[in-house]
């Protein structure tokens, strides 16, 4: 193909006539008027980076392509934004050139122009498909809405469809990756979940990195991931990219956006148990997932059912908190500032990390799980609060979701190496609802006598009667853990496995105030089994194939100055 620096001339879309050029990064087409005078409120622009596709002739997505067409059309897909929400589409526009070789120059000028920007662009993906995700429509969104996207866009996929639980992460850790530029999970935030598993898994696997220590730097993914929504609550999704539609993240994949994200690795003594990259909660959303896995079958509706019982039955839960103060405190959970595209808190934190490497997580002993309380307000800055609490959230990012748009905490950020900290102590069922109803407005939650938030690096919690435990036996309940209205013979007898098992069976009381003395840990939506764990946040261990929410539709004006 020939090489050339610019194309311009005068393109007809139908039956109007535009004036068009195509520069270094950007394509844009102007409406003449009958005298042929650009109106310059019109025009249309898109970035190089966001073309997706150019085409001889009229064509369509898929795959009815006519050719009844003139030799002197072309047809140019692009990413379309809306200007009332996140959601993306793929622009088409079919141009009609003065001749057939300005025709040709113009495909071939846009195609080469696409290939210099598309270093970052994936040309094979691996992709993993959960069919029982969410409504049960992963297969029928990634065949029907995204392989014509990707077929389009040339990208060639090896689709693996999950016939069990963690078949996708065990593919990542086991079978060769070579080949492939980047992850696709069609599914929800588990399913997303074992992706980076396996990811993270792997990479340490080949780096010689244990992922149990957690005072130990990991290693970053090389690998994107890219999420298709198609799960419950598609957390993740939502906070990255703004919203949870299938066609915008397919996008994003396309045109290869690359989007760092923290990631918070939790640990038992010296064990790594699981990542996390949005919620690790204790007491309400621990009590919330819990219950609503005995209700699976009502659907992603569970968690709204689950949510008003353990609303209702209005439990706090006593143990000791630590954490570890993120030692930039140039931004904090309650600025008001949002994580967006670009967001400078987060690039400053990629230049802190190619530079320096963090020595306050030497503090990170898991010694003080011996003796808890042992607070150093000095030297790493831990902090210690002992009390009863409704809830104890953790979230590296934001956690928005379509239920909270503004998310669990607002002001978070997604690439900072920081997660934000909310203690809610006990209060009353009024003054919590005050609380959680404010995450569906603009009011905010954290301005409430019984809400403290803190922004940290690390997060230290041990339930009451640590003593108690041992190694293998932390999760028996004593008798004082099971609700009264459990029989007696059931809640003394048996193994401590058994007794765990039951335990994970037995209904939960919504309606006596002395129940259980523990919550559990929900992590990411997945039940921890542990209660005394350390949660440890790494910047940037992870990327996706997204951008960040985009802030406010940036002018026509702007852009077309860098046109010109
Ligand atoms: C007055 C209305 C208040 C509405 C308050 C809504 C607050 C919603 C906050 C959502 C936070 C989501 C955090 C994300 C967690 C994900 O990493 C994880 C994996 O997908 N999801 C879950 O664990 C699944 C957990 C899902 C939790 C849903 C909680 C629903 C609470 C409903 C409370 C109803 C009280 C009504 C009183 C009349
Ligand atoms: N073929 C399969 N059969 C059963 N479970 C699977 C299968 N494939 C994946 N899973 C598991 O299903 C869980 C839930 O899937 P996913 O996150 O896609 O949907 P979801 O509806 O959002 O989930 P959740 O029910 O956790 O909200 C994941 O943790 C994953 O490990
Ligand atoms: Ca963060």
């Amino acid at each position: 193909t020939e090489e050339m620096d610019w194309v311009q001339s005068s393109l007809r879309v139908g039956r109007k006539k535009y004036s068009a050029l195509l520069s270094w990064s950007y394509f844009r087409w102007t409406p003449l008027d009958p005298r042929n005078r650009e109106d310059p409120e019109k025009v249309k622009v898109v970035p190089v980076m966001e073309l997706i596709a150019v085409e001889e002739g009229k064509t369509q997505i898929l795959p009815n392509r006519n050719k009844e067409d003139s030799v002197r059309d072309f047809t140019v897909f692009y990413v379309q934004r809306s200007s009332r929400s996140p959601r993306w589409s793929v622009g088409r526009t079919v141009f009609t050139a003065p001749s057939q070789d300005l025709r040709d120059q113009w495909v071939n000028g846009l195609r080469s122009r696409v290939q210099q920007h598309s270093d970052n662009r994936p040309r094979r993906l691996l992709v993993f498909i959960n069919p029982f995700g969410g409504r049960r429509c992963g297969r029928k969104i990634y065949q029907s809405q995204i392989v014509p996207l990707f077929e389009l866009a040339g990208i060639s996929t090896h689709v693996v469809e999950t016939e069990r639980a963690n078949q996708a992460r065990d593919h990542i850790l086991k079978k060769d990756l070579g080949g492939f530029d980047g992850l696709v999970c069609v599914g929800g935030d588990g399913m997303f979940s074992e992706l980076m598993h396996g990811l993270i898994g792997r990479t340490q696997l080949e780096a010689g990195i244990s992922e149990h220590d957690p005072t130990v730097t990991l290693q970053p993914c090389s690998l994107r991931i890219g999420i298709i929504p198609a799960g419950s609550t598609d957390c993740v999704c939502f906070a990255t990219v703004g919203v949870n539609d299938p066609i915008t993240s397919a996008l994003h994949i396309i045109i290869g956006d690359d989007q760092p994200l923290d990631v918070c690795s939790v640990h038992h003594r010296n064990q790594l148990v699981r990542y996390s990259v949005s919620l690790v909660g204790y007491g309400f959303y621990g009590d919330v997932l819990e219950d609503s896995d005995r209700h699976r079958w009502m659907g992603p509706v569970r968690y709204d059912y689950s949510g008003l019982m353990m609303f209702l039955s209005n439990r706090s839960y006593r143990g000791t908190v630590e954490y570890l103060l993120a030692d930039n405190q140039t931004s904090s959970p309650r600025d008001k500032t949002r994580c967006r595209s670009g967001c400078l808190v987060c690039s400053e934190s990629t230049e802190r990390l190619c530079s320096q490497t963090d020595s306050s997580l030497d503090t990170l002993s898991q010694d003080s799980f011996q003796s808890p309380a042992s607070s150093s307000d000095g030297e790493g800055q831990w902090h210690t609060v002992e009390g009863r609490f409704r809830a104890i959230n953790l979230t590296c990012m934001s956690s928005a979701c379509p239920k909270s748009p503004d998310g669990l905490s607002p002001s978070a950020h997604l690439a900072d190496g920081t997660a934000d900290l909310i203690l809610v102590r006990q209060c009353s069922r009024w003054s919590f609802l005050t609380h959680l109803s404010r995450h569906t407005n603009n009011k905010d939650q954290f301005d409430l006598p019984f809400v403290d938030v803190y922004r940290v690096k690390a997060l230290r919690f041990s339930p009451p009667n640590e003593e108690e435990d041992d190694e293998d036996d932390e999760e028996q309940s004593p008798t004082a853990d099971v609700c009264k209205y459990q029989p007696v013979a059931e809640r003394d007898s048996g193994s401590a496995k058994k007794r765990l098992e039951r335990r994970k069976k037995q209904v939960l009381c919504g309606v006596c105030g002395d129940v259980r003395s523990r919550s559990c840990w929900n992590c990411d939506g997945e039940v921890l089994p542990h209660t005394a764990i350390l949660a440890r946040v790494h910047c940037q261990l992870i990327r996706l194939f997204a951008r960040g929410i985009e802030g406010p539709c940036k002018k026509n004006k702007d852009v077309r100055l860098l046109c010109r």
